[in-house]
């Protein structure tokens, strides 16, 4: 029977990639996607700058709004200091299974909490189910059109800190402009965007940093 693009994305980690080495399964996802088939990950261009975003951060809580495959969840847990947090929700059960058998063979699965559902529902449950008091750095990668309202959320519940960071993928391609209008327009944030492309394209894409000023 026919496999899926993300059972072959795991197939591809398992084949290439060193058990217990995040930076392999990283490489590993990227090859693949860069030669076989495209893939929605952040991937290697975009990478490095939330590689850099994170290292400034040096978040002890971490929070992500879409899994997909565990890509950007391994590439920013593989940065994370020994006793920080990663939660990471996922909508898809079939995107989860395969989340956590990458997380699984990169070895980083003390770090990362994957949760199913859909983040309307579990960001006002983060606090008391998982004990989170305040997220240092927020990863946007999930539906363009919830980057928006899941901000709204994120800030009503408290969850982000005086200077806490959001890093949005994508606000130009496929694009987020309400999300982006909102933060670059609100005294609340102050805004920088770093251009870069589309993963495995030529096409123009860039992540957004937004630091909450309280
Ligand atoms: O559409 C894109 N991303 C949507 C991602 C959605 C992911 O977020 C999850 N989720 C988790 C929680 C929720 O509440 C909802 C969804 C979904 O189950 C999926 O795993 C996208 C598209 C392109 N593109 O070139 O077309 C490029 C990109 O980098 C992208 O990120
Ligand atoms: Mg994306």
């Amino acid at each position: 029977t026919q496999s899926t693009r993300p059972q072959r994305i795991l197939g591809a980690v398992q084949q290439n990639a060193t058990r217990g080495d995040p930076r392999s399964v990283v490489r590993a996802i990227d090859q693949y996607c860069r030669s076989q088939e495209w893939a929605m990950n952040v991937g290697d261009e975009k990478g490095c700058i939330l590689d850099s975003v994170v290292s400034e951060v040096n978040p002890s809580t971490v929070l992500e709004l879409g899994t997909y495959c565990g890509y950007s969840t391994v590439r920013i847990a593989s940065l994370l200091p020994p006793h920080a947090k990663l939660i990471t929700l996922e909508f898809n059960p079939k995107f989860a299974v395969i989340a956590r058998q990458v997380i699984a063979w990169a070895g980083l699965e003390d770090k990362i909490q994957l949760v199913e559902g859909s983040s309307g529902d579990l960001i006002p449950k983060l606090k008391e189910q998982f004990g989170v008091k305040a997220f240092d750095l927020v990863f946007l990668d999930h539906w363009k059109d919830r980057y928006l309202p899941d901000t709204k959320l994120i800030e009503e519940c408290g969850l982000l800190r005086k200077g806490g960071v959001l890093l949005a993928d994508n606000v130009i391609c496929p694009g987020a402009p309400e999300y982006l209008e909102f933060v670059r327009s609100s005294p609340r944030y102050e805004s920088q965007y770093f251009k870069s492309h589309l993963e495995y394209t030529k096409v123009e894409d860039g992540l957004e940093k937004s630091v909450f000023l309280g």
